[in-house]
């Protein structure tokens, strides 16, 4: 037993000395070492780092000719194939300068935290802080703007999708186009064209000294389009969606963590917003909670740990204007009339867009997208018909989805009048009540 002890303590000694002797040379090593490494996390305290992401694509599309490993994707079918670099070791040569990128990935496979890691020799240290980095990111957003999937994220804990960081995310792959939303011509080109001068306004915003950011609220009836111009603006300016479930969210300190989370290129959306925040109290409201019945104490204690209407305010105006860049934030409601002007005062949101019932223009845009037709003897009368009836573009939508199931475009077009014919002498009929 002694002898075990003996041989026991002696290599526990040995061991703690081969440690010591090993963390003593790393010292050396990195003391005397010429070489320089630089990390770049892809999340820092939760804020993603945007460098990491436009470091990532550079090297993805860096020298592809001489990579083994490529991964390739389609993002949207209308685009190409794109191949990418799949390797985790690149190397890259910068006016003269050698340096080594590894990918370096923490943790589970799946939920770990990357980081890019630069090494070079401390001989370019001027060149590559002065200017290589720089060029590197530089070149990833350009290439980025070019290939990028658009992606649908959400704080969502019931989506099951995959995880980054505080979101969910999967490929956003909606189909609506500005072409294809039917609306009124002359209200879809203000959008488009606000839209236009938002993409392009980086330096107008930087003269003026404000963040890069704009708000649209979308108003309308159900099922008059504002989901869908969301995927179309989406589409239109390239931007990732982030789906703000306001209800899945804690407290406002929560709130702020996930807007920090968010890259920049992107869209944040609070869907029905009159449903998800009890804006005459501030309080967020929760289903089968009746906060009239508890005590002063456990509502006070209930608030402080939910998002609040200032919660909400300082998301849009405080800490939002100072991280990142090119955001915009789009609110939805059905009851426009339900909102406290607080919220939706200009400067916050900066576009009031009403999405209204279906106009005749707005039909014959949804007449040449479900049926390919300018024009048909029946025109004239779903012209009038609509007129004199409120209904939803989703509700129009819906009678001439019909030709996909081969029924032709006059049984079609007799069946929507039929059916605006019936709408038309129920609003009557309610209106006379
Ligand atoms: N303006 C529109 N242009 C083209 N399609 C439309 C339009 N409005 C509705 N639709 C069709 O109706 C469906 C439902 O519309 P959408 O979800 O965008 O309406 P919404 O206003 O967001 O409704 P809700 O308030 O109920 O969320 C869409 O999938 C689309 O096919």
């Amino acid at each position: 037993d002694h002898l075990k002890i003996a041989i026991k303590e002696f290599f526990l000694s040995t061991l703690q000395q081969v440690s010591f002797v090993q963390r003593f040379s790393d010292h050396i090593i990195n003391f005397f070492s010429p070489y320089v490494v630089i990390s770049f996390p892809e999340y820092e305290e939760y804020r993603f780092n945007h460098a990491f992401a436009a470091i990532d694509t550079y090297l993805g599309a860096k020298a592809i000719d001489k990579a083994h490993k490529l991964k390739a994707s389609q993002v949207k079918e209308s685009k190409g194939l794109v191949l990418k670099r799949d390797e985790a070791k690149v190397r890259d040569v910068y006016q003269g300068v050698h340096v080594w990128w590894e990918l370096v990935t923490t943790g589970t496979d799946h939920d770990g935290d990357r980081t890019h890691k630069l090494t070079f020799h401390r001989r370019g240290l001027e060149i590559v802080t002065g200017s290589y980095i720089k060029y590197v990111v530089e070149e990833g957003i350009s290439i980025e703007d070019k290939t990028k999937q658009t992606k649908l994220y959400t704080n969502n804990p019931s989506f099951g999708w995959d995880t980054s960081g505080l979101w969910r995310r999967i490929d956003f792959e909606h189909p609506a186009s500005f072409q294809t939303l039917a609306m009124d011509p002359s209200k879809k080109e203000e959008v488009l064209s606000d839209l236009e001068a938002f993409r392009n306004g980086k330096e107008y915003y930087k003269k003026i000294g404000k963040a890069w950011k704009r708000g649209y609220l979308l108003y309308g009836p159900p099922g008059t389009g504002k989901t869908t111009m969301i995927a179309a603006i989406a589409n239109h300016l390239n931007y990732n969606i982030y789906d703000l479930e306001l209800t899945a969210i804690k407290s406002n300190s929560e709130l702020r963590k996930l807007l920090t989370a968010t890259s920049s290129k992107s869209i944040i959306v609070i869907e029905d917003i009159d449903c998800s925040l009890d804006l005459t109290t501030g309080e967020r409201k929760r289903d089968g909670d009746d906060l009239s019945s508890k005590k002063d104490s456990e509502k006070k204690e209930q608030s402080e740990s939910r998002v609040t209407l200032s919660g909400l305010l300082n998301f849009i105006d405080g800490i939002w204007s100072a991280c990142g860049q090119e955001r915009i934030i789009i609110f939805t409601t059905n009851h426009m009339e339900k909102l406290d002007p607080a919220l939706i005062r200009r400067g916050r949101m900066d576009m009031h867009i009403e999405l209204s019932y279906c106009s005749f223009e707005a039909f014959k845009v949804l007449a040449k997208n479900y049926l390919d037709v300018d024009s048909h003897p029946l025109f004239g009368q779903v012209e009038s018909l609509l007129k004199d009836t409120n209904v939803a573009p989703a509700d129009v939508a819906e009678k001439l989805i019909a030709k996909n199931q081969r029924i032709e475009v006059d049984g079609c077009l007799e069946d929507l009048v039929q059916s605006l014919e019936r709408k038309m002498k129920e609003q009557r009929g309610q209106d006379e009540d």
